[in-house]
């Protein structure tokens, strides 16, 4: 067994999207959103334990629906919770002991690639706790009621992103040592503790599927990578 985890939280609820169906279920090219997502790691490669966190009502449509295109992989289906947090936590339980490094990554960001993969792989081995991100392009402003207060540093932003990579130890202690549930990441959690995240060079087409708007671009960039 591997010393590799990986963790995909899928257990949301995409009010954002305001579909019926979860976002991660939705179509993308004529399979879910989440099979894309999965099918990178699997082309990275198969040395890793997989744990998928789903909401505990989807869990038998993803055995029936999703399961069966990954018929030859071991899978762990494991029950999530309110939060983000709470989901991935649930996931961080869930791995083997031999697990050393675990690689979290948002079911909802399927254009993410085997680059940004294994540099988080590569980073997290030295810095122990690793997030991707990406340089702000935009002017970034405080407003409050209307009215702009004061414009930040362009040069020390960055979008953050999944995949984030982190010593199991570390995360696991991260986790436990916030107890609130709202979280906006797991690097936020680490850095809690007072530890330093490494931020590994992101992929602006590694953006999260969120509101409708995201599902046509996402459709173009996946295209022009399947016809390559
Ligand atoms: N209780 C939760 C909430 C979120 N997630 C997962 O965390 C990722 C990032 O969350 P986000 O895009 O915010 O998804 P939702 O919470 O589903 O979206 P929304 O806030 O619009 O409801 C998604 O893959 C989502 O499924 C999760 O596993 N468990
Ligand atoms: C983890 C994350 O995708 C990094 O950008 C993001 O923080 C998830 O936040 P959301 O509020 O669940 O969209």
């Amino acid at each position: 067994m591997s010393e590799i985890g990986v963790l995909i939280p899928a257990a949301g609820k995409g009010s954002r999207m305001g579909k019926k169906i979860n976002k991660q279920f939705l179509d993308l090219l004529g399979k879910p959103v989440i099979y894309h997502t999965v099918k990178t790691f699997l082309d990275w490669q198969r040395d890793f334990e997989l744990n998928i966190v789903l909401d505990p009502q989807e869990i038998d449509y993803f055995k029936q629906n999703i399961l069966p295109l990954f018929a030859d992989v071991e899978i762990s289906l494991v029950a999530g919770g309110k939060s983000r947090k709470e989901s991935v936590n649930n996931g961080l339980k869930s791995f083997s002991d031999k697990v050393k490094y675990v690689i979290i990554h948002d079911g909802a960001r399927p254009m993410l690639t085997k680059d940004l993969i294994e540099k988080s792989f590569q980073a997290v081995k030295k810095y122990d706790a690793v997030s991707c991100g990406v340089k702000v392009k935009d002017t970034i402003k405080v407003v409050e009621n209307s009215f702009s207060k004061k414009t930040l540093d362009r040069n020390s932003l960055r979008a953050i992103q999944t995949p984030q990579a982190f010593s199991i130890e570390l995360i696991k202690k991260a986790h436990k040592n916030y107890d609130k549930e709202k979280a906006l990441d797991d690097a936020s959690l680490v850095e809690e503790l007072g530890k330093k995240v490494y931020i590994v060079e992101g992929d602006y087409n590694n953006f999260k599927i969120t509101t409708p708007e995201d599902l046509k671009p996402a459709e173009i960039i996946l295209k022009e990578r399947i016809d390559v």
